[in-house]
């Protein structure tokens, strides 16, 4: 590997591993001001050992590395397309040394490229400066907050907000309602960046931009800077709280730009961003190749040790620990309440987008009486003596699995889903009359929940690629929270309509 290449590949795997300090600060200080003892409170401390957990292990935050894109600055006369070719070979490289998930998909036959290089993958915007160095940016942002992105055309309508005009009150309202409208499902606590005005394609790029921007920068545009205030105050009494469990932090980070658009046009494009805010950068000197500087505060700046206030006696009494071994019965299920803890031993088994639209007309490849199946898309390795270990595999988001669920708990008896963001209203019936529940885990704590796979026993339809493939889990100590029971009730139900009701609260106009 040439140096320049070696360069890519470290910037590549300290993004992937190591949060920088910016962003773990801002996990910090929402720690600070969760209430103690919550769900909510409990999901931080285990996102940040997660953190420490992937920085010590070398190893991915998250099991979703997302979508690479690069951003890379170079002095007038350099070679582009040279640097292209080994910014994609360091891609396939770390993607090779399970760095990265394999996360490139054919989007008509579903086929995975293996090494995340495929059409439109890795994504690379080249510019040039007027300074000597190079400067490559990169972020690895995951499926799961991408698809809460959002793009508002004005003036329009806004669920409990009212009308939304052309004028900066306006902006206020939409962003808010993303917040809102992202609920839990990009793995919050999250960070946005927003662009206003541009085209549909340029706002959406100016809102993705807006997440380079440091965590702890200040907007030199005095209207934007109290926007983003008034948005980081706000926001935060939704009441969404860590991955929709309700709460006290729900947004840690809120990066608004703009950019002149057309007469006709007037869009209000939001990126959202989970708290797994993976980018860093790195200057390059172009003699010679090598990093000469860090763009963003580096990761073991700041620990995320806390000491934790002695959680309030009502919180932990109401809170039940449950431990269960798969196959569970129908009785066992039919005791969880939601807010329950499960800790789940045991065989699991894994299964995602491709699997569920398989099951709906395909017996299944194993026996899932009793089962608990784990929405999740693992990033595994072979070891040395060619046995699968699991490096990285938190949970993806439930919700998009709807369509299928309830009636695969009915036709193979699954008793347990296992997920994050929760389910709707099909899923929660079917677990009501068949006797199954909904286990919430924590969004991105990839690093955390891959120690619970003791061994994998086996593995089926790896045609489908390593992180749609049905992988079966000898488990230990796996935590989750029950958020929808076999009695009807659902916690993301619960916090999705409080949500809203706080949400027409900001329905009066702030910037006139
Ligand atoms: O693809 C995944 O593993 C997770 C995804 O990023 C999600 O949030 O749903
Ligand atoms: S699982 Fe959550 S933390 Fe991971 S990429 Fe998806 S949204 Fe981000």
């Amino acid at each position: 590997m040439n140096r320049f290449q070696e360069s890519i590949y470290k910037l590549i795997v300290e993004t992937s591993t190591n949060l920088p300090g910016d962003v773990r600060q801002a996990i910090q200080a929402a720690r600070e001001r969760e209430d103690a003892g919550t769900r909510s409170a409990l999901s931080l401390s285990t996102i940040a050992d997660n953190i420490q957990m992937a920085e010590c292990n070398v190893s991915p935050i998250c099991q979703d590395t997302g979508m690479p894109t690069f951003i890379v600055h170079t002095p007038v006369g350099a070679n582009q397309i040279l640097m292209r070719k080994q910014i994609i070979e360091a891609v396939a490289q770390a993607t090779k040394d399970s760095k990265l998930r394999t996360n490139s998909v054919d989007s008509l036959t579903g086929a995975n490229s293996g090494d995340n290089v495929g059409p439109g993958t890795p994504v690379i915007h080249f510019e040039q400066w007027e300074r000597d160095e190079i400067e490559a940016k990169l972020i690895l942002k995951g499926g799961g907050c991408e698809n809460k992105n959002i793009q508002y055309s004005l003036p329009t309508e806004l669920e409990g907000l009212g009308k939304a005009g052309r004028d900066l009150d306006g902006i206020r309202k939409c962003i808010m309602h993303a917040v809102y409208q992202a609920q839990g499902q990009g793995c919050s606590a999250g960070f946005i960046g927003v662009g206003i005005g541009g085209d549909r394609t340029t706002g959406y790029e100016l809102a993705k931009h807006q997440l380079f921007r440091r965590a702890d920068d200040v907007n030199p545009n005095e209207e934007l800077r109290k926007l983003e205030d008034y948005v980081m105050d706000n926001a935060n009494k939704l009441g969404i709280g860590t991955m929709g469990f309700g709460g006290q932090v729900t947004l840690l980070g809120c990066k608004v730009g703009v950019m002149n658009r057309l007469p006709a046009s007037f869009f209000v494009s939001v990126a959202y961003n989970c708290w797994a805010f993976r980018r860093q950068g790195v200057l390059i000197n172009p003699e010679n190749g090598e990093i000469t500087e860090w763009v963003y505060p580096k990761g073991e700046l700041v620990d995320m040790k806390k000491d934790e206030p002695a959680a309030a006696a009502s919180e932990t009494a109401e809170r039940r620990e449950v431990v269960l071994q798969t196959p569970i019965s129908e009785e066992q299920i039919r005791q969880l309440r939601v807010g329950d803890v499960v800790i789940i031993n045991g065989l699991m088994h894994t299964g995602r987008d491709a699997l569920h639209k398989y099951l709906m007309d395909h017996e299944s490849p194993v026996d899932l009486n009793g089962a608990a199946i784990y929405h999740c898309g693992p990033v595994m390795a072979k070891d040395a003596d060619g046995s699968w270990v699991v490096k990285a595999a938190g949970p993806t988001t439930s919700i998009r699995e709807e369509p299928y669920q309830g009636e695969i708990i009915k036709k193979f008896g699954i008793r347990a889903v296992i997920g994050k963001g929760g389910m709707g209203p099909k899923t929660l019936k079917a677990l009501q009359e068949h006797g199954a529940v909904y286990l919430n885990a924590i969004g991105g704590a990839a690093q955390y929940y891959a120690q619970c796979f003791k061994k994998v026993e086996g593995v089926d339809k790896m045609e489908f690629g390593i992180p749609e493939a049905m992988w079966h889990l000898q488990t230990e100590g796996f935590a989750a929270i029950v958020t929808m029971d076999s009695h009807g009730n659902s916690l993301h139900a619960e916090v999705e309509q409080s949500s809203l009701d706080k949400l027409s609260q900001f329905k009066d106009p702030v910037f006139a």
